[in-house]
């Protein structure tokens, strides 16, 4: 008898990705990619187009379950209809909605005590806020709102339940992971109304089926499907380095840090997952790549070519706005630059350095929360590039593990679906995928140089922020 395949999907910022599994070890006999429109909204119907062109694979699977990115609002009518483009973890307009929300329930303690996290603009419930302020006719027609994997998930069960799972509700800002219940009132306060949210399932739950009868897993968030692809344990960190720079761990205790910094999530297994999240990460290389006007392994090769510290040239890669730490306004700055230093060189190795200190301020902040890496795990597009594995150990000041470049993220969706098949109570074991070990001399000049830059500008580029 032929082994039975699972399907796992990550919907992400950029782009949709499937991996087809065998449900027993988790080999990968197919993968899927189709891009989809990224930027800071986007109509799911995108999404669901881009999965869309990937049935094929879903439909040898005996199981599917989705992985997604976090925090989209997809806000329905009562008809099920999106009533706008979901606004996305990365769009920023709902900052000023974050700040008043956090006053007026409690504060940030209270906040980090009863969501886990103080909310920053990517939160869904700011953007709820948000739609309420700005779009009052079409917040008055919203009914309920999903996330989005919720919302694909329900779309290819055929509409059957409004589900999510533990993982995916914790980013939402009104689900508590220390209580595993909804906080209605915080949904109230954004929206001005209860409205209808999708049921919590459990982790290994069916949740429906596919029209040829294969089995929908709850699904979860993407950091969440990249720990269970992962196989994270106690004591490992992952950091990604994909449209958003995340740094992540799983944990058997809540997390409650009322500065902001750690978001304490849930994972798809039933623990916890303190995570940091950047704004900025692979697209700081992309953008460096294009200022300079190379490809991608060129500016490795370039930044590769230049030495620590870039000669002085530091860049502050807050292209977006940032989110960890919360500086919507920021934008980038570089600084620094000499007749001696302005070289292509160095400029890709500030991109580089200046992407792995932001990350490295992430780890320095989960350690704060108790969280030390006894081993670091470095994943996502940007892993791909030889110069990241090489420079990490040096500003993070400890070795990195890079697993083969893979599709975590579908492959943890993928062990979903098939611990949801087999019905045990934990996940199936799957082959742990090898790893390429990376070191360096640490390189502390660097992060000093970042620590300088990132600290000033905090003074003259976010006036609004309270001054220590
Ligand atoms: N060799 C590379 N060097 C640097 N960045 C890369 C490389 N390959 C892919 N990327 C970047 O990785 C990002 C996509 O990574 P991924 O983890 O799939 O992100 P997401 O999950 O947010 O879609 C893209 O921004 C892409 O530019
Ligand atoms: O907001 C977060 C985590 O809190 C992001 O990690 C999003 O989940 C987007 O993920 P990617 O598209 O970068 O995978």
């Amino acid at each position: 008898m032929t082994e039975a395949l699972v399907a796992g999907v990550d919907s992400s910022t950029q782009s949709t990705k499937i991996v087809l599994c065998r449900a027993g070890d988790g080999t990968v006999v197919d993968e899927f990619a189709a891009p989809h429109p990224d930027g800071t909204e986007c109509h799911p119907s995108h999404w669901e187009s881009a999965l869309d062109k990937g049935r094929h694979l879903l439909e040898r699977a005996a199981a599917v379950a989705v992985a997604a990115q976090q925090h989209g609002m997809v806000a329905l009518d009562g008809a099920g209809k999106v009533v706008r483009p979901a606004l996305l973890w990365n769009d920023t307009r709902s900052a000023p909605q974050a700040t008043r929300l956090t006053g007026e329930l409690g504060g940030p303690a209270r906040w980090a005590e009863l969501t886990g996290s103080v909310p920053v603009a990517s939160f869904t419930v700011t953007k709820l806020r948000w739609m309420a302020e700005h779009e009052p006719e079409l917040a008055a027609r919203t009914e309920a709102v999903l996330l989005p994997h919720d919302w694909l998930t329900w779309r290819l069960g055929e509409r059957r339940e409004l589900t999510t799972d533990r993982g995916d509700a914790s980013g939402t800002g009104y689900w508590s992971p220390a209580t595993g219940t909804y906080l209605p009132e915080f949904v109230s306060a954004a929206i001005g109304r209860e409205i209808e949210l999708p049921r919590v399932a459990a982790p290994n739950e069916i949740v429906g089926e596919l029209p040829g009868g294969a089995a929908i897993g709850p699904g979860t968030g993407d950091n969440m499907g990249a720990a269970l692809g992962l196989g994270l344990l106690p004591g490992d960190v992952a950091v990604s380095v994909g449209t958003s720079g995340t740094v992540f761990a799983v944990s058997e205790v809540p997390a409650a840090d009322p500065s902001g910094m750690v978001a304490g999530f849930a994972d798809a297994t039933g623990r916890f997952m303190p995570l940091l999240a950047t704004l900025n990460a692979a697209r700081i290389l992309s953008s460096a790549a294009s200022m300079i006007g190379c490809s991608l392994a060129e500016l490795s090769e370039l930044a590769l070519a230049a030495t620590p510290g870039a000669g002085g040239l530091t860049l502050l890669p807050y292209l977006d706005g940032e989110r960890t730490p919360n500086r919507p306004d920021a934008s980038g700055t570089l600084t620094g630059l000499t007749t001696r230093n302005a070289t292509r060189e160095n400029l890709a190795r500030a991109a580089v350095e200046a992407l792995l200190s932001s990350l490295a301020d992430a780890i320095d902040h989960l350690a704060a929360q108790g969280v030390r890496p006894r081993r670091v795990l470095l994943i996502g597009g940007g892993a791909k590039s030889e110069a990241v594995r090489r420079i990490a150990p040096q500003i993070f000041g400890m070795p990195v593990a890079v697993p083969a470049p893979a599709e975590y993220v579908a492959l943890g969706a993928a062990r979903q679906a098939a611990w949801a098949l087999a019905g045990t109570p934990a996940p199936p074991v799957w082959s742990a995928q090898p790893v390429q070990e990376y070191d360096g001399p640490p390189t502390p000049h660097v992060r000093e140089q970042y620590a300088e830059l990132r600290d000033r500008t905090a003074r003259w580029q976010d006036p609004r922020e309270e001054q220590p």
